[in-house]
């Protein structure tokens, strides 16, 4: 039987998503590819800085080669020259060769194994700090538009597929070749008659080879893609919303009867991907019994004939399965190639994605400026190829024309001028849409306006650097996330030298330091994503502690919209006032007595300013603001008065 483990026949090979998941991905992703030189010589590059190794694996990879032959021709040697001869002295000389060579051989294979994983965990790990690096980088409207999980999926897996282009396909590749080009030197060497006939027997090995690969991949690629439909169904079904959702509409037979059809064709797919592996068995077992019949009628005559002795037979024998297992691999490697360029396609996607926002080059201390903001004609598109329309325009539809699709606003602001002075509180407010987070965003540069400018004491923002200028301001969002890390190491992210005694004194500013040193472990207790939960007004008033001990002189708050009970809303009114006092803040406002507070109030409406002034001026003047007090401020005040 010849060598065709590197053949992937197994029935099951492929099938299971769980053992063997790096190469049934790699097959997945070669389904829709071409080869691309520019993305192949591009991978290659990070391969460079460890050169001294690629040229060491090389020259153990030939040395192997040619040991790995070596006993076929020491076979000869023992029959032809020890046997034949009835020399003892030869036969053992040569079996000691024998045996000192497959150690040589076993060796360099350790060798191999060793260097091939080191070049492939160093590139993996440049990869690996490369895109992190440049994730890093990118805004937050970049993660805004894509799925965490991708990301994470491209960090981790995709790079982690590295290690089976270094070793399947790469090494797989040179060490296949040059196995072939030993055992060819050798067959004609020994015999240029018998190694045309051993190789007159290859395309009855690579053509099915080939084929039955190509619709092993096929059948592969639509099992996976059941498999990820019937995954999905599962963890929705299973779910607790979805399982509510199925059970409210009674659509339990409906969803049995789906998973039931999937479940099926996954069965005959299943059934159908083993038995072409199967048929492809039973032509290799033919034809590699077929090669060394016709090497021994053939060679046999040969013998006959005086010209050749029978270790020669022996011998080519035995280099047709290191001739045949080798060739097939390779017939077999363009799908290895295909999906290591899909593999850095992927990859070089995200490193190709230029960060939105450039960074600046000027420093400024921290906390160093007086707190001015300026907003000079500023205009801000999440759809900058959309047509010119109306901020609005997206959420109307045509009258009487409900098919068309509506067409996106371009401008999410427009032409907005906003001065601040140090110390001064802005209360923005307008109806949801109206731009109010995005202006908010502009400020430390999340994403930059399409036009017009933001100056920060009358330093354009775009100058500063990203760091300089985050530095100078604190952020209070809406609804505060918290590492999966202790109170204190998140406390701590605002200033990295904080001592116990201040974060204290920020969190009793914040009116929350009695409920952290009730917590298990006090200020040492795990809280955020699977820690300990605290509740949305802790949270907010532990991220307004953060702010406080950072000790920025411009803050930005996007305040929570949840009605609260007294007892807390009191709590964070008094937070608030201690986190605004001598700062300058822009506040989006949801909460009357914060825009009572302010100095002057900015009403949005459609990506506009609609109208400033204060609450007086404003009930006065604005209808917008009027309506907007009516409906929501007052109504919420009141609330709040009755509780
Ligand atoms: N990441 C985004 N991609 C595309 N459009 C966005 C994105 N974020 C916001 N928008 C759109 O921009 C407009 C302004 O949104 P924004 O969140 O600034 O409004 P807002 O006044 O803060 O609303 P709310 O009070 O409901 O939070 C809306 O039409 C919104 O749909």
């Amino acid at each position: 039987m010849q060598d065709f483990r590197g053949l992937d026949l197994g029935a099951g090979s492929g099938g299971s998503p769980g053992g063997g998941g790096n190469r049934w991905r790699m097959r997945e992703l070669a389904q829709n590819e071409h080869f691309d030189w520019a993305i192949f010589r591009r991978a290659l590059r990070a391969f460079i800085p460890y050169w001294p190794y690629t040229i060491i694996v090389t020259i153990v990879i030939l040395a192997a080669s040619f040991g790995g032959v070596l006993p076929a021709w020491l076979t000869q040697k023992i029959i032809d020259d020890g046997i034949a001869r009835r020399s003892m002295s030869l036969i053992v000389e040569y079996t000691l060769a024998l045996i000192l060579i497959s150690i040589a051989t076993g060796l360099l294979g350790v060798l191999q194994t060793w260097l091939s994983n080191l070049i492939a965990q160093n590139v993996m790990a440049d990869y690996r700090i490369s895109l992190f690096r440049h994730l890093q980088r990118q805004t937050v409207g970049f993660f805004a538009s894509r799925q965490a999980g991708d990301l994470v999926s491209r960090v981790t897996n995709d790079v982690t597929a590295i290690q089976s282009v270094v070793t399947t396909t790469l090494v797989g590749f040179v060490s296949n070749l040059l196995n072939i080009a030993a055992t060819l030197f050798l067959m004609f060497s020994m015999n240029w008659r018998l190694a045309i006939l051993a190789v007159i027997v290859v395309p009855g090995f690579v053509i099915p080879t080939q084929r039955v690969g190509k619709s092993r991949q096929k059948l592969q690629g639509q099992i996976q893609q059941w498999l990820s439909k019937m995954t999905v169904q599962l963890s929705e079904s299973l779910g607790v919303s979805g399982a509510l959702l199925i059970r409210i509409f009674n659509r339990q037979g409906a969803e049995e009867k789906e998973f039931d059809d999937s479940n099926r064709t996954l069965r005959d797919l299943q059934v159908r991907q083993a038995l072409v592996g199967r048929w492809l068995f039973m032509w290799l077992n033919m034809f590699s019994s077929i090669g060394p019949a016709l090497l021994w009628m053939y060679g046999g005559w040969l013998v006959l004939q005086g010209e050749i002795g029978l270790g020669t037979i022996v011998a080519f024998t035995a280099l047709l399965s290191r001739l045949y297992g080798p060739l097939s691999q390779l017939a077999q490697l363009h799908v290895s190639i295909l999906s290591s360029v899909a593999l850095f396609r992927r990859i070089f996607g995200i490193m190709d994605v230029e960060p939105e926002v450039k960074d600046g080059t000027r420093t400024i201390a921290d906390n160093s400026v007086q707190g001015r903001i300026r907003l000079s004609k500023v205009s801000f598109s999440y759809h900058p190829a959309a047509q010119d329309a109306e901020p609005d325009a997206g959420r109307g539809r045509p009258e009487g024309g409900d098919a068309a699709e509506p067409p996106v606003a371009r401008w999410a602001l427009r032409n907005i001028d906003l001065a601040i002075e140090p110390g001064e509180t802005v209360a923005l407010v307008g109806p949801s849409g109206a731009g109010k987070t995005t202006l908010l965003n502009l400020i430390p540069r999340f994403s930059d306006p399409a036009e017009g400018a933001l100056e920060v004491d009358g330093m354009d923002t775009r100058t500063l650097t990203l760091h300089a200028l985050r530095a100078q301001m604190g952020l209070v969002p809406q609804d505060p996330f918290f590492f999966h890390d202790t109170v204190a190491n998140n406390l701590q992210l605002a200033k990295e030298t904080a001592t116990r005694a201040e974060m204290e004194a920020a969190c009793r500013a914040a009116q929350i330091h009695d409920t952290i040193a009730a917590l298990p472990e006090g200020y040492d207790t795990v809280v955020g994503e699977r820690g300990y939960r605290l509740s949305g007004g802790e949270r907010q008033r532990l991220a307004i502690a953060r702010v406080l001990l950072q000790g920025p002189k411009i803050v930005l708050l996007d305040e929570a919209t949840s009605a609260l009970d007294t007892v807390i809303e009191r709590k964070i009114q008094d937070a608030l006032a201690v986190l605004l006092e001598g700062r300058t803040a822009l506040v989006i406002a949801h909460r009357l007595s914060t825009i009572l507070k302010a100095d002057k109030i900015v009403v949005m409406e459609k990506g506009r300013i609609a109208a400033i002034g204060t609450h007086a001026e404003l009930v006065e003047s604005d209808p917008l603001y009027k309506q907007l007090y009516e409906t929501q401020f007052h109504i919420e005040d009141g609330l709040r008065q009755q509780g």
